[in-house]
């Protein structure tokens, strides 16, 4: 795809160019599924803030460049068909969870997404992952889901429902995951307020979380777009510029950290992690 630039401050020219051969190299198995922003994308829902004007040109560019992140740090891209009619479309890590070679097409909790299943079920499909499917009368969202070793937290309450839950523990723990229900009311997704470093450290915007002490660690980050990241592989970290002060704290860790500016995106309340959904 698109080889445009991202900023990385941490990162030579040498190293850009050794993660860019080790794209060329990358094994099968390391592919993210990206779908590209509709043309309505300006449409999109805002739920816990204010609706700002975005601009959809500029948003394009800032997802060429997300692209071309994950591209130079190994991993093969591959997009869900797009569709100009769901605003939403681009926040593709809502539409369906992968746990290894397993796939949960999901059942968005806003109505208007629902239609963005489709698109997600038939990349799965082509993938040759095994898929199931979550059903009504239950809501679950991938921007609910965070997985941390053999942990899946759930965050419930907002676009996920008490069904939603079920189905996926009862989908899961066969496969040896244990699903924790994490109450959700201040934020639009669970991973809207945490995630976790390649550690398993979950990393938290601590205003927006209903109870840290759910998670074993929990390191409360200075921003609010600090609490996103998308692990690239065991040393770095993909965030949004949006957080430098995150990113710093991140480097001072050890990390390698790559940044991203998200703006427009930003705008309809999404982050990076739900620009993408990770083949591992
Ligand atoms: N996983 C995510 O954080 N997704 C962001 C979804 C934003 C979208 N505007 C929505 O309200 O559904």
């Amino acid at each position: 795809m698109s080889t445009a630039a991202y900023s990385s401050d941490t990162e030579t020219d040498a190293v850009q160019a050794a993660a860019e051969a080790d794209a060329a190299d990358a094994p099968p198995h390391r592919r993210a599924l990206v779908r590209r922003p509709a043309a309505s994308l300006a449409d999109g829902l805002v739920t816990h803030i204010e609706k700002a004007d975005v601009d959809v040109e500029l948003a394009r560019a800032q997802w060429v460049n997300y692209v071309a992140a994950l591209e130079a740090h190994g991993w093969r891209t591959i997009e869900v068909e797009p569709r100009d009619d769901l605003p939403d479309s681009v926040f593709v890590e809502d539409a369906v969870v992968l746990f290894g070679p397993f796939a949960v097409v999901t059942r968005p909790g806003a109505d208007a997404r629902k239609p963005e299943t489709v698109g997600a079920l038939r990349a799965v499909v082509d993938l040759g992952l095994e898929v199931a499917e979550i059903e009504a009368p239950a809501t679950l969202d991938g921007g609910d889901v965070l997985t941390v070793g053999r942990t899946v937290y759930v965050g419930r309450g907002g676009r996920t429902n008490p069904e939603g839950v079920r189905q996926l523990r009862f989908l899961l723990e066969p496969r040896g995951y244990e699903v924790v229900s994490v109450p959700m009311t201040k934020a639009l997704h669970l991973k809207s307020a945490v995630t976790a470093l390649p550690d398993g450290t979950v990393i938290g915007w601590e205003p927006v979380v209903d109870d840290p002490e759910i998670f074993p660690t929990f390191w409360a980050v200075p921003e609010e777009a600090g609490a996103h990241v998308v692990v690239l592989d065991p040393h770095t970290v993909l965030m949004s510029a949006a957080a430098p002060r995150t990113a710093a704290l991140f480097r001072d860790h050890g990390l390698d950290v790559v940044t991203v500016d998200i703006s427009e995106f930003e705008k309809l309340e999404g982050c990076v992690t739900c620009l993408s959904v990770r083949v591992r």
